[in-house]
């Protein structure tokens, strides 16, 4: 006995296994269903498994542009289909059925083709049943009523339901002639291997046809996937009408029915030894006529392979004997011939009942699986050309977005030049307005001052307080007016320049971002200068000068040409410059606040004593003094220096006449303004540097911020180009795996080309 690996066995997939075994298989033509079974199986396998792989691939594709719905629903239907048909598939066999009169040995013939006494048999028992024989892999094999699948009944109740004549089938089921009994006999038994069954055979038995038969209930019921028709005769008698009824209508339901006749009980007529050619002769043009021209299931060729004369009881009880189960058999003269007829008859119906049950089983599952793999190219074309066009779609959004990324990349770092370019102009744009407002304020500042109007104490507490209070409120003045002129030239300036940049950079970003820009724009204030003179500093060393002095005396004249070599402001000289230093410095905390004023005052005291040693050398040296009074007497004359010295005296009588309260106001005020003036000279370029650093800090601040933005914009840019990549990648791959799944369809199809040419094609050896 050939063995072959259970179908679905997916180590032995494929077809090689059939050709190797091709030559043994040849001759065991029921092994060649089974491996047909196989194979197909195999495929059913493979596609299931490509299906499903397939699906699963749908299912991570989320995109409904690459996988229409369509596309799924078709895939789940092919799986459903393939599921059926497989599962249809695990209970494809090869079916014959046996006919014929009550008592013409139908049982005995099954039991014989089994080696074994399977159905009951006997004259006093009449089968009023179909009963229906196939292998289970059991120890003890077991009854099923067709309508109740579910309930195992004993292999012995089987002559009780079985038998027509039984008078214990009261309490059982009741079992019209139409109904079907099956028998689960094992394929393996002690005695060895039942071949028949172990091959997928199931083998019909049923009731007599001579049994008032309902041929069309029977046939439709039973005999339509049936491969192989038997029917059993009685070569004591000839054909009856009946008998030939049946085969009339099986002959019109199915297409050209394998029909075997098999003239049973030969051995009874081989003690007419005389007769027995003409007989058989006689028998053999009748069932010819019969097979040929009524029933036109084959040739005049054929049909030699379609009838035998056999005795199956001799067959039956020599094959029982030879396995020990009956000691003495019963044996005819000529048993040997007709046991070679027997198995003559064995040979042709294997391999017709094989042949048949290959086409009409798998052809039609070789068709559907044609079929499924067609539709599932189909889809997969589809969704391969659309993944394909989804694909092209993303690569050309991808280079557009590299595209305007780069583009954006580039654009700002243009920006960011001319930005640069444009705060240098800006910076020296602040520096000329700044400086020129300051200075004109500086010019303005006795209209400052003039608007101070807080009465005027003479005391040296109230002097503290009036400086003090004048110096906070040209501060205010100085600051609010500055502000406002630094601020109200400039401001347009830098807001427009702002908004330029706004509007730069809102352009060369891509629209969906544009909106993250106007976000950061909207909430920003607009922009001022802060001022801050800081009058109260400026004017910390401010000594006013409210003695009377004499335009033109010694002391005022030291002063100013202090003040004229140090660049100082005169007030900013110590009045008591003609007071020894060593006694100042016992003021010194009134006078000296710093290290920079000691050096200051004591800068001041060497100029003085330079200045007092010039004049002593020249009133001291009396000799000197006599010559150049000598020289200028003899050159202008007693009338120009005495008209000189009247007009000194007058200017000095003038001077201190008009030296009084308002007078000192006033006069506080202008050293005030004087002394400011001229500091505020020297704070100029900080002022102005401080305003441009304000300006350029503005701008910064907007340039960072916009910087920020369009670098976010950008990360989010590159971010997206990223997911792009990795959503095309992916793509890719689906396209990929899809090409894998079509070429695996492709090999399938070749598998089941190979299938048809090996087994159903008309010249395989599978072909009827
Ligand atoms: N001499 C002889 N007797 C046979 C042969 N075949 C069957 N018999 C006998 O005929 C009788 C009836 O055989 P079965 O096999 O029960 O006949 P059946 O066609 O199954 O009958 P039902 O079950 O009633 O339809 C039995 O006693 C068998 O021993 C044969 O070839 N030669």
């Amino acid at each position: 006995m050939h063995t072959l690996p259970a179908s679905g066995d997916s180590t032995h997939r494929g077809l090689h296994s059939l050709k190797n075994a091709r030559k043994a298989l040849d001759n065991e033509p029921l092994l060649r269903f089974r491996e047909a079974k196989k194979v197909l199986g195999d495929v059913y396998g493979e596609l299931k498994d490509n299906v499903a792989e397939l699906e699963a691939v749908y299912g991570e594709i989320k995109d409904e542009k690459i996988v229409a719905s369509e596309q799924r629903q078709e895939v789940e239907a092919i799986r459903d289909s393939i599921k059926t048909i497989m599962d249809t598939f695990q209970r494809d066999n090869m079916k014959v059925v046996f006919f014929g009169r009550t008592s013409n040995g139908k049982s005995t013939t099954i039991n014989a083709m089994l080696h074994e006494k399977v159905l009951p048999q006997g004259m006093g028992h009449t089968t009023c049943c179909f009963l229906q024989v196939q292998g289970c892999d059991e120890e003890k094999g077991y009854l099923q009523l067709d309508d109740n699948e579910d309930k195992k009944l004993e292999m012995e109740m089987l002559s009780k339901i079985g038998d027509a004549l039984s008078n214990e089938n009261e309490d059982l089921p009741a079992m019209g002639q139409d109904s079907l009994l099956k028998i689960f006999h094992p394929k393996q038994t002690e005695t060895g291997e039942n071949r028949l069954l172990q091959n997928d055979v199931v083998i019909l038995d049923s009731p007599g046809v001579d049994l008032s038969p309902e041929f069309d209930g029977w046939i439709d019921k039973h005999c339509l996937d049936a491969d192989v028709f038997v029917l059993v005769s009685n070569a004591e008698s000839t054909l009856t009408q009946a008998e030939k009824n049946f085969f009339l209508r099986v002959s019109k339901k199915l297409s050209k029915p394998n029909v075997f006749i098999l003239n049973n009980r030969w051995d009874a007529s081989a003690a007419d030894m005389d007769n027995i050619e003409s007989v058989k002769k006689q028998h053999l043009t009748r069932f010819r006529q019969f097979l040929v021209d009524e029933l036109e299931v084959c040739n005049e060729r054929e049909v030699n392979d379609r009838i035998f004369f056999v005795s199956a009881r001799e067959v039956l009880e020599a094959r029982l004997k030879a396995r020990g189960i009956i000691t003495r058999n019963y044996q005819a003269d000529g048993h040997g011939t007709r046991a070679l007829e027997f198995q003559n008859f064995e040979r042709h119906f294997e391999q017709c009942i094989s042949k048949s049950a290959i086409h009409t089983k798998f052809e039609a599952h070789n068709r559907r699986a044609h079929e499924m793999i067609g539709k599932m190219r189909t889809n997969l074309n589809t969704v391969l050309t659309s993944a394909a066009e989804q694909r092209t779609n993303l690569q050309n959004t991808l280079n557009e977005n590299t595209r305007l990324f780069n583009e954006c990349r580039v654009n700002f770092s243009t920006f960011e030049k001319a930005y640069r370019e444009q705060t240098e102009r800006l910076r020296a744009e602040v520096h000329l307005k700044v400086s020129a407002d300051f200075f004109e304020e500086i010019a303005r500042l006795d209209a400052i001052i003039d608007r101070f109007e807080e009465p005027f104490d003479g005391s040296s507490a109230g002097m503290t307080k009036y400086k003090q209070d004048l110096a906070v409120f040209v501060d205010k003045c100085l600051s609010s007016d500055l502000e406002a002129r630094c601020t109200g030239g400039l401001m347009s300036r830098i807001w427009n320049l702002e908004n330029d940049m706004f509007q730069y950079v809102t352009k060369i970003l891509a629209e969906p971002y544009q909106n993250k820009l106007e976000e950061v724009w909207r909430y920003r204030a607009p922009f001022k200068f802060s001022i801050c003179v800081d009058v109260p500093a400026l004017v910390n060393d401010f000594h006013e000068d409210l003695e009377f002095r004499f335009t033109f005396g010694l002391h005022a004249m030291i002063r100013r040409i202090i003040a004229y070599r140090s660049g100082q402001p005169v007030t900013a000289i110590n009045a008591n410059l003609l007071t020894p230093l060593s006694l100042q410095k016992k003021n010194a905390e009134n006078v000296v606040r710093d290290e920079n004023m000691a050096a200051a005052a004591e800068e001041q005291a060497m100029m003085t004593q330079m200045v007092l040693t010039s004049a002593a050398f020249l009133a001291n040296g009396s000799l000197g003094v006599l010559v150049v009074g000598g020289i200028v007497y003899k050159a202008v004359g007693w009338r120009v220096i005495a008209i000189g010295g009247a007009a000194y005296g007058g200017l000095y009588a003038w001077e201190r006449m008009r030296w009084n309260s308002s007078a000192k106001e006033q006069h506080l005020k202008e050293q005030f303004r004087s002394h400011l003036a001229a500091r505020m000279q020297h704070v100029a370029a900080a002022h102005t540097t401080h305003c441009e650093t304000q300006a350029i800090r503005e701008m910064d601040q907007v340039f960072d911020g916009l910087r920020a933005t369009v670098g976010g914009v950008h990360r989010e840019m590159k971010a997206d180009l990223d997911e792009q990549k990795t959503v095309i990648d992916g793509v890719d791959s689906v396209i990929r795996t899809l090409g894998t799944i079509k070429g695996k369809a492709v090999f399938l199809l070749r598998n089941l080309e190979q299938f048809a040419s090996s087994y159903l094609r008309s010249d395989s050896p599978s072909s009827p």
